[in-house]
């Protein structure tokens, strides 16, 4: 998958009157550049309104672009939107493409036909989806009468059947329970490691990416603001670890040049101290000059790094 200055614009109209109205042009993707290789876990993450349904879009050829060159499995989406929807899978978290009166079953049957599946192939994803994503009870079932989780796993089998080597998720675990999610993680890992299926997952479940991405991309505003290793955020959000000390009893703050204590609890103290910096020397340091029953490090927590990020501090350090 491959995009280079990528852009989408919408004209957007806006009634200002009984009959006036204003025209406005909406950028919402503004010349992105990135690419995935085959067998890929991708991250693409944004807050609300950045632009990552629409690069989905333009993806699977539903929205043609505006500028720049866009390719899929080597093709071209928009042009030949019939012969991707063959290579590719896309699930979307917040609507179905299952027949809401219909059992699951009988959504599966007309996928089979609609995309000319030999039925052997089609036999044996369906197994294995029914197996992996504990769908055997269920194929019986009109849509309607599942519940969230269940329809999501009906779906994401939905998007497999035919085999595809890219799938696009879109919010897969938005609304699910804990036990849920952790079922749809699983199979998406097993599914990427087995099959090399490359995958682009957008999510506001920051726990989906890290446990399931090695790489992601922030999109904020129409433009890729970061793209490369989770732990590679910590660095670029220039965030803070915590340092979390137990003092044989109850002290005045620690004073070290290293590190600030942001909150005291009786005998524990709460230090921040640079994520991109080792513990090892701070702690050395309390250590020989307090009295310490116990120590241990906290690591930042993303989402706490992710909104100083949108608050314009990645900005700052990239320019
Ligand atoms: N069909 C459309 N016509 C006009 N504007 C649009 C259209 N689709 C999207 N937009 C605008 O483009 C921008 C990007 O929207 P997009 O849906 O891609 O964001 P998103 O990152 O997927 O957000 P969310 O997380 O809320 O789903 C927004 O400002 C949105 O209002």
């Amino acid at each position: 998958m491959r995009l280079e200055r990528v852009e989408k614009v919408f004209d957007v109209r806006r009634r200002t009157g009984f009959l006036r109205s204003e025209r406005r042009q909406v950028r919402a993707v503004d010349s992105i550049s990135f690419s995935v290789a085959r067998g890929e876990m991708v991250g693409y993450i944004g807050p609300n309104g950045a632009g990552k349904s629409t690069t989905i879009k333009m993806l699977t050829g539903i929205l043609t672009p505006s500028g720049g060159r866009l390719r899929v499995a080597g093709i071209d989406p928009s042009r030949e939107r019939t012969r991707l929807a063959r290579r590719i899978g896309v699930v979307f978290g917040q609507r179905t493409t299952l027949w809401w009166d219909l059992p699951l079953i009988d959504s599966y049957r007309l996928m089979h036909r609609m995309y000319r599946v030999p039925d052997a192939r089609f036999r044996e994803n369906l197994d294995r989806c029914v197996e992996l994503l504990e769908l055997g009870a269920l194929l019986d079932v009109p849509v309607r009468q599942l519940s969230l989780g269940q329809r999501m796993r009906g779906d994401i089998a939905a998007a497999l059947l035919h085999d595809p080597e890219v799938l696009y998720l879109d919010e897969p675990t938005i609304g699910l329970d804990v036990v849920s999610k952790a079922k749809v993680r699983e199979f998406l890992r097993d599914l990427n490691a087995e099959r090399g299926t490359t995958v682009l997952l957008t999510t506001h479940d920051l726990q989906d990416i890290e446990q399931l991405c090695s790489r992601v991309m922030v999109i904020d505003q129409g433009r890729l603001m970061y793209d490369g290793p989770l732990t590679g955020l910590h660095a670029v959000g220039d965030s803070e670890r915590t340092l979390v000390v137990d003092l044989e009893r109850e002290l005045p703050p620690i004073r070290t040049p290293d590190a600030r204590v942001v909150r005291v609890e009786g005998p524990r103290q709460w230090l921040a101290f640079p994520a991109s910096r080792s513990a090892a020397p701070l702690v050395a340091q309390i250590a020989a000059e307090y009295p310490v029953v116990d120590l241990s490090v906290r690591e930042p927590d993303i989402e706490a790094v992710i909104a100083k990020m949108y608050a314009g501090q990645l900005e700052r350090t990239l320019s």
